[in-house]
């Protein structure tokens, strides 16, 4: 009796599994006709080259022989698409953005790692989060946030750079001071607390900074599970669940749980201070109180009540602000460096501009410098910190429309496709940068030339990203709300280093430049780092 019942259980599962596959990919029939690469393997599709840490050719190859949208396999074979024309681009962030959101594995993992906040919403949080921090995001408010930018960048030029130039010239890795940098700023000016990581040595024993540093690499130790988040997080309690961790004989589940924790602890305690001195009318008298949370702690005091965040979503926010600005920004600044270290003219011209310039600029100053603002362009045109992972799935059957019909595998021209509820869609930032119907045919070449007052040259199509007619800060509702910060900082680390160094390739090398997860990272010898000789040109 029992083996029957355990016979027919097995036999009702193995139907249910395999009409759920079939049920899949019928859907996803109607996406066969559109051209893409062959499918690599059964289990994986292309998902092994796509997220490769060299992928960069399979990503070029997308980019130049199918069209502007391409089909790739996801697991188990089951199409996707990479998307980088302009119409569908519009569609999929503005136009249609209800039908697309960010897949349940990564809301769910954003959310057990940081709490409520941006990455962990959608719909209607989403909007609320949104409402609440764009006022700290503002302009106006970014401005004032310069001086603690020239503060923080003149600390690492004479705490992290010149110490060690006593003779004169010495290679130093850009990657771990710029990265020590970006976090300071953050820190100053994002959240008003100091990581402590200006130090000559790196010897910061600030919990907070040394936390921050584990949680990607611990993450990815443990990317195989990420698909399963949605379905783990919806069993028992979250105590419940803390507990089934606890017993699990896993160190890097109970190393994640950890960073977690103390993530979670020194995000309230900071809150918690914060919301006191806010209250005792404290803050607005003094200099931090014009950090982004400060911003953000006095906007949600005076919120709507169905609009205010409570202590747990301004938990979130914190960590999902710092780390969306953190690696994000160093990596521009490695790929800035580093390019400037290859194109010595381009470093003398930009350095020229900045010596004829004010030590300390303002807003408007800063914007003023025409090859500043050019190179800054190019490079987040060309080399986007951000790619190739950013996705969105679709939540219903809809029509992506195209701006340049495609040519189908069957030969007949596709003008808009019929894309199923379920259905992964990568928006190519790299791809949309790219394009040549966009950018022209020197589209591939690194040419700040091409830009003029934040506008390109030779452009004949828009796109809908938010800055600069690019995809790098993405377009619509979940498009990046710290652009404007990101692009003030990297200008003034730009001009307070190139004022007093001089940067060389080193003898170690070459600097290869890898996508071990979302964020570009160069590396030598297989270690994420960026030698450079540096000179001091003062001694
Ligand atoms: C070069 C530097 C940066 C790049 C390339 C970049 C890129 C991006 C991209 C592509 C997204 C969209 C993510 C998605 O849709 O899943 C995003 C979102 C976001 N970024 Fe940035 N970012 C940068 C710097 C910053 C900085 C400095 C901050 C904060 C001060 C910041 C805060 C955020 C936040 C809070 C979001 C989430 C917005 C939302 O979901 O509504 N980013 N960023």
């Amino acid at each position: 009796m029992t083996t029957s019942l355990y016979l027919y259980g097995s036999i009702a599962l193995s139907a249910y599994f395999i009409w759920s596959i079939f049920r899949r990919f019928r859907g996803f029939a109607g996406l066969q006709n559109i051209p893409g690469p062959p499918c690599h393997s059964i289990l994986t599709g292309n998902m092994s080259a796509f997220f490769d840490p060299d992928g960069w050719e399979f990503q070029k190859e997308l980019e130049e022989n199918y069209g502007q949208v391409v089909k790739i396999y996801g697991p188990l074979g089951t199409p996707q698409l990479f998307v980088f024309d302009s119409a569908a681009l519009h569609s999929i962030l503005v136009g249609d953005a209800d039908a697309y959101e960010e897949p349940p594995a990564y809301s769910s993992l954003y959310g057990l790692l940081w709490g409520p906040g941006f990455f962990s919403s959608v719909g209607a949080d989403h909007h609320r989060y949104r409402k609440i921090a764009m006022p700290a995001f503002a302009t106006g408010k970014i401005r004032q946030m310069i001086p603690f930018f020239y503060e923080v960048a003149e600390r690492a030029r004479d705490g992290l750079m010149s110490p060690f130039l006593a003779d004169g010239r010495k290679t130093l890795d850009l990657n771990n001071i710029l990265n020590r940098t970006s976090l300071e700023i953050i820190g100053r000016a994002g959240i008003g607390y100091s990581f402590d990581s200006m130090r000559p040595e790196d010897t910061s024993e600030d919990r907070y900074a040394v936390t921050l540093k584990e949680v990607l690499p611990t993450v990815f130790k443990m990317a195989l599970f990420i698909p399963l988040l949605p379905y783990l997080t919806k069993i028992g309690s979250s105590a419940f669940r803390r507990a089934v961790v606890g017993i699990i004989p896993w160190k890097t589940l109970h190393t994640a749980k950890n960073i977690v924790d103390d993530m979670h602890n020194a995000a309230l305690k900071l809150i918690l201070s914060k919301k006191a001195a806010v209250a005792q009318g404290q803050l607005d008298t003094r200099d931090d109180s014009k950090d982004i949370m400060s911003l953000l702690l006095k906007g949600n005091l005076t919120a709507d009540e169905d609009m205010s965040l409570s202590d747990e979503e301004l938990v979130g926010q914190t960590g999902m602000i710092i780390s969306a600005a953190t690696d994000t920004t160093s990596s521009a600044l490695d790929r800035m460096f580093h390019i400037l270290s290859l194109h010595p003219e381009m470093q003398e011209r930009l350095r020229t501009e900045i010596t004829e310039s004010p030590e300390h600029m303002d807003y408007e100053q800063l914007g003023s410098l025409p090859y500043l603002d050019a190179f800054v362009h190019e490079i987040l045109r060309v080399y986007p910190p951000v790619t190739p992972v950013m996705h969105r799935e679709t939540l219903k059957d809809t029509i992506l429309p195209l701006s340049k019909p495609l040519n189908g595998v069957n030969g007949e021209a596709i003008t808009s496709i019929a894309v199923p509820k379920g259905t992964t869609v990568y928006i190519a930032i790299s791809g949309a940068n790219h394009n040549r119907n966009v950018w022209g045919d020197d589209a591939l070449e690194f040419k700040p030339e091409r830009w003029d007052h934040g506008k390109a040259s030779t452009q004949n199509e828009k796109i809908c990203g938010i800055y600069g007619n690019m995809m790098t800060f993405i377009g619509g509702e979940r498009s990046c709300i710290g652009f404007q910060f990101s692009l003030l900082e990297m200008k003034v680390i730009l001009s307070v280093f190139l004022r007093r160094f001089k940067f060389s390739p080193a003898k170690d090398g070459p600097v290869q430049w890898k996508m071990p997860g979302i964020i570009a990272l160069p590396s030598v010898d297989g270690k994420v780092q960026l030698p450079l000789m540096v000179e001091n040109m003062k001694e």
